[in-house]
């Protein structure tokens, strides 16, 4: 193989100044106007912290609130798990819950009045939304009515998870998240267009390019691209660069029609474990400064024919099949699913075996 079929790799370096600056408190306070109405609960406590890092959760049962989540489960035939509970090889380990009446009552309330406030929201901690813990709530996105929609979708998030243990990991200076303070972001729901989030990489105080943020295909999305092209270049040039503590640095934005404004939605750091979408790390990186300052950047759009490539649904690996969701919670189905999934097996063994009787 000839030395021009490698691609070198890159290096990407990012500082722990650089991901603090992209956490939602210090970023949102430089563009107030530009960002939806929110509320950040700083410097959650420890045990906030645990509740959400536990395995499962106790939901508050709160006297003189009702919730979905906590209504007492009135036995009938459907939901009789009893003879599982009595099962002996069952090993119970006893594991201290915690519990957010006893362990954070006043986060708990502060949360509650900050729901009352803003209706429905979007939470993220200082830097990840939990995209992909949507599955557990019944409207399957990241909207939350109540304080316990809360807790189940930050329970349930590995995004949450990367911002409580692994903040800095592959920054230049050291990953030790010994001392971070954790803040709760909750974001006013507003309804949003998937097709008019985009990504802009700045790179050195230029655009050196911009992406679609959800990877499917819009039709009308090609024809308005130079619109979206000078809403972007205002924002970048005369609004972030010019508080912004630095010149390279990945961000997020809405565009709503009729395309005559635009939101800040998120500010992420210039590195490879930001998700390059349409672009990948190593073009980014080597795109060179605009010469004479005339800058010109692609915004790339998925196109008709690509669209095969990216078809895979996001967060997929939280999805389980409907035959095994159906299975759990119906034991005929378990026997059903068991007899298919044997005669699958025979059948395959049988294959295998015609197959390398075949061979010789
Ligand atoms: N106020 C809001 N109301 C409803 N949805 C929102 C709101 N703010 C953001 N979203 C949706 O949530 C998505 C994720 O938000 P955000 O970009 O803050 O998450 P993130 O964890 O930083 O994502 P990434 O890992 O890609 O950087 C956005 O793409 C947008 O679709
Ligand atoms: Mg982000």
């Amino acid at each position: 193989m000839s030395s021009q079929e490698y691609t070198t790799f890159i290096d990407i370096p990012v500082t722990r100044a650089q991901v603090e600056h992209c956490s939602y408190s210090f970023w949102s306070s430089l563009y107030p106007k530009y960002v939806p109405k929110s509320i950040v609960l700083k410097s959650l406590p420890k045990k906030f912290i645990q509740y959400l890092e536990q395995d499962g959760i106790k939901l508050p049962q709160e006297e003189n609130s009702r919730s979905v989540y906590t209504e007492e489960i009135i036995r009938n035939e459907d939901n009789d798990y009893s003879d599982w509970e009595d099962d002996e090889d069952t090993a119970t380990e006893f594991v201290q819950e915690v519990e957010p009446l006893i362990d954070f009552p006043e986060l708990h309330q502060k949360l509650k009045d900050a729901l009352n406030e803003l209706g429905a929201v979007a939470p993220k901690l200082n830097w990840s939304a939990p995209r992909d813990a949507t599955w557990i709530l019944p409207n399957n996105t990241m909207k939350c009515n109540e304080v316990n929609e809360l807790y189940l979708l930050l329970n349930a998030s590995n995004y949450i998870m990367h911002d409580l243990q692994r903040a800095f990991k592959g920054c230049v200076d050291g990953d030790d998240i010994k001392g971070l303070k954790f803040d709760l972001v909750l974001r006013q729901w507003c309804d949003m267009n998937p097709a008019l989030e985009f990504r802009v990489f700045v790179k050195n105080a230029h655009i050196v390019g911009a992406t679609q943020r959800d990877l499917n295909y819009y039709d009308y999305l090609d024809e308005l691209s130079d619109t979206f092209k000078d809403l972007i270049d205002e924002i970048v040039h005369d609004v972030v660069l010019p508080k912004f503590p630095d010149k390279s640095f990945v961000l997020d934005v809405y565009i709503p029609r009729p395309f005559n404004k635009i939101f800040i939605v998120d500010i992420n750091p210039f590195a490879r474990k930001t998700d390059s979408l349409l672009f990948s790390w190593n073009e980014i990186a080597a795109i060179a400064p605009p010469k004479n300052d005339v800058e010109d950047y692609e915004l790339r759009l998925v196109t008709r024919h690509n669209t095969g490539r990216f078809a895979s649904k996001e967060h997929s690996e939280n999805h389980v099949p409907q035959d095994l969701v159906e299975a759990s919670l119906n034991p005929e189905a378990i026997r059903e699913l068991t007899q298919k999934w044997k005669e699958l097996l025979s059948q395959q063994a049988k294959e295998e075996s015609s197959d390398s009787e075949n061979e010789t």
